[in-house]
């Protein structure tokens, strides 16, 4: 086994309004990501979306059927998107290798049998970030660099929103079954995402930060709209976002975030929009 494993039941906004900061982090903060030398997965039961990592340094990994999935394989019953957040990596998945860049992206669909991780230099080693979903039928497996990625450019320095949203694992450019992930770089002098806020009650999704330097965090704001709360987030953490929560983030500087949702349906512009004034 070089894999770890934690789950979670869901949980509702009627439970989170008596939330401490404590109760509040336990539930939704993902702060076990990116150790090296493991697969490590977090099992949630919000669309039983898994977020997880792999470290690979001198050895590689492999991709372990795990007793939450009671499947054969891995990927049996569902597809995986990855994106390399790390020094060069490669994935060999059933005899096909695919090198992935800093910031590139794979998806692997549905049967695969064999997947294995590796770090091209384990004293910079590849940092696969991981998403996976349930998928009911199998579409090719396909590498997407930031080349390939549809780029929507949002927001403006005035309002310290300006960011490239880097729609990678998105059916214009890849077919999924329910998973679609990007990445967002916000311009310097920038530090809020997802401002204006939204909510996608058909859609679940979890952010998983990074390029924040050490001394600084992003406060991650989640909730229903008029019950907001916030996490304090450090670089390489990520937060659950379950279909009831606006999710929004200022930090202390610019930096960059991995979005991945899966749920009812693929449209990425399906979202219940909040203006900064209807918030509380
Ligand atoms: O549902 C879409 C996701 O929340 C993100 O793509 C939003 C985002 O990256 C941003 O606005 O900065
Ligand atoms: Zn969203």
């Amino acid at each position: 086994m070089n894999t770890e494993i934690e789950s979670r039941y869901a949980v509702g906004p009627n439970e989170v309004k008596g939330f401490d900061t404590e109760q509040l982090r336990n539930e939704f903060l993902v702060d076990k990501l990116m150790q090296a030398d493991k697969v490590y997965w977090l099992y949630t039961h919000y669309e039983r979306f898994m977020v997880g990592s792999a470290v690979p340094l001198n050895n590689a990994l492999t991709l372990e059927t795990l007793d939450n999935l009671k499947a054969a394989h891995f990927l049996d019953g569902r597809e995986l998107g990855i994106i390399n957040v790390g020094g060069k990596g490669s994935i060999t998945a059933d005899g096909e290798t695919y090198s992935l860049d800093y910031k590139d992206a794979l998806y692997l669909g549905r049967g695969n049998k064999s997947v294995s991780f590796r770090s091209d230099d384990a004293k910079n080693p590849a940092k696969f970030y991981l998403n996976s979903a349930p998928a009911h039928h199998s579409y090719p497996n396909k590498h997407v660099t930031k080349q390939d990625a549809n780029v929507l450019h949002l927001g403006s320095l005035e309002t310290s929103n300006e960011r490239n949203i880097n729609q990678m694992l998105i059916n214009t450019v890849v077919q999924t079954c329910q998973l679609q992930m990007g990445l967002t770089e916000l311009k310097p002098g920038s530090v809020w995402n997802t401002m204006p806020a939204h909510q996608h009650d058909r859609r679940n999704e979890v952010y998983f930060y990074f390029e924040i330097p050490q001394e600084q965090a992003v406060c991650h704001f989640m909730g229903e709209p008029t019950e907001t709360r916030h996490l304090w987030i450090h670089n390489e953490q990520a937060v659950v976002s379950p279909p009831w929560s606006i999710h929004s983030g200022a930090g202390t500087q610019n930096y960059s975030f991995i979005w991945g949702m899966a749920g009812e349906n693929l449209d990425y512009d399906d979202m219940d929009k909040y203006q900064p004034q209807q918030l509380r």
